[in-house]
């Protein structure tokens, strides 16, 4: 049987996020172990252990819903990570000698949902507090360094394997949404992150299609690797000039895409004007400059990324019947508007 788009959609994100994945099994943790267990001990009049159980299975639950939500796990990592300490502080308050083993997968799982040195001082903090509230129960000096050293250890093995997915995850998305040549975002990169920022419906800045003017001659006259020259002096350049909220995406050949995300219209015309500036003044080949022409769309939602980047797109080629070195606008249900 094949899988459905959204049961392969899910499967996907638990797979190949694995801070999503720790945050999830924290979740199912909290609804079906901690919730029962708040219930349980408020049946049963023990109001702290409940008021506890129940505020870990809210922060945790909620900051799985909100990763799920958004595919943000950054926050939720920080919420659960701090929250495990504090289970893992009130284990040791109620002096509950079994439920210390709880210290081994948090101590693990921390290390997956914030950086790695948090992870220890966390860990470090949560073990060792627990420790010393559970002194008696761990039997004193016989137990403690047990507790400590088992703890240490999940934690070394955590630091090791959380640290080779990270650079295994670094090197992956290198190779695979960096564009070697000029070593900005590819069309690869554009697409997840249009589909990440378009999801939400609001209205997310403008759109420019960028492609560089006869390129090709570039190339006939200078040699294919002054064209590569000029395409990264071109990458450099244009993301010097972008402000830190802008996106600056290869799309392919000559074209790149700038997304302008923060600001209106007239805040993304003077950043697109400054690139036309500096390109012009820094980007040459053979003492020439180097231009290019640029179609631009204003997103309003609740238009698609791919609608939004086909209306900059049919601006580009309007730019380009216009005799090039211009920048065209278009916004929806107006005309396309040039400005040289
Ligand atoms: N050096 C180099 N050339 C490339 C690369 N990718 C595409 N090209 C070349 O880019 C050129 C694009 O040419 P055209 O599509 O005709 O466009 P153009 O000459 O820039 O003309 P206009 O866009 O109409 O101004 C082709 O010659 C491609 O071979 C690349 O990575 N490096």
């Amino acid at each position: 049987m094949r899988d459905t788009p959204q049961r392969a959609d899910w499967r996907e994100a638990l797979l190949n996020d694995y801070a999503l994945a720790v945050l999830t099994l924290g979740g199912v943790v909290a609804v079906v172990w901690l919730a029962p267990f708040a219930v349980y001990r408020a049946l049963t009049a023990n109001w702290l252990a409940a008021a506890s159980d129940a505020i870990l299975a809210i922060a945790i639950g909620a900051a799985a819903w909100y990763a799920w939500r958004t595919r943000d796990t950054r926050w939720p990592g920080w919420v659960m990570a701090v929250a495990i300490v504090g289970g893992i502080w009130a284990i040791g308050l109620a002096a509950q000698f079994a439920a210390l083993f709880w210290a081994y997968p948090g101590v693990l799982m921390n290390f997956f949902l914030v950086p790695a040195p948090a992870a220890v001082v966390l860990g470090a903090a949560a073990v060792l507090g627990a420790a010393a509230l559970s002194w008696q129960e761990l039997g004193g000096t016989e137990g403690l360094p047990f507790f400590v050293i088992t703890n240490v250890l999940t934690g070394v093995f955590g630091y090791l394997v959380s640290q080779q997915a990270h650079r295994r995850i670094e090197r992956w998305q290198a190779l695979s949404l960096l564009d070697p040549l000029t070593g900005v975002g590819n069309r690869r990169l554009m697409e997840v992150e249009f589909a990440q920022a378009f999801r939400c419906g609001a209205s997310v800045g403008a759109l420019a299609v960028l492609d560089v003017d006869h390129f090709k001659a570039i190339n006939d006259g200078h040699g294919h690797e002054a064209g590569d020259a000029v395409l990264r002096d071109l990458a450099t350049v244009v993301q010097s000039a972008l402000r830190k909220t802008d996106r600056l995406y290869r799309f392919g050949g000559e074209e790149f895409v700038v997304w302008l995300g923060q600001g209106d219209a007239a805040a993304a015309a003077a950043v697109l004007e400054r690139i036309r500036q500096v390109v012009r003044e820094r980007v040459r080949i053979a003492e020439r400059a180097v231009t290019f022409s640029a179609g631009v769309a204003v997103h309003t939602a609740p238009e698609s990324w791919q609608a939004c980047l086909a209306r900059a797109d049919a601006a580009l080629y309007r730019a380009k019947r216009e005799g090039r070195d211009r920048v065209v606008w278009t916004s929806p249900g107006e005309g396309a508007s040039s400005r040289t």
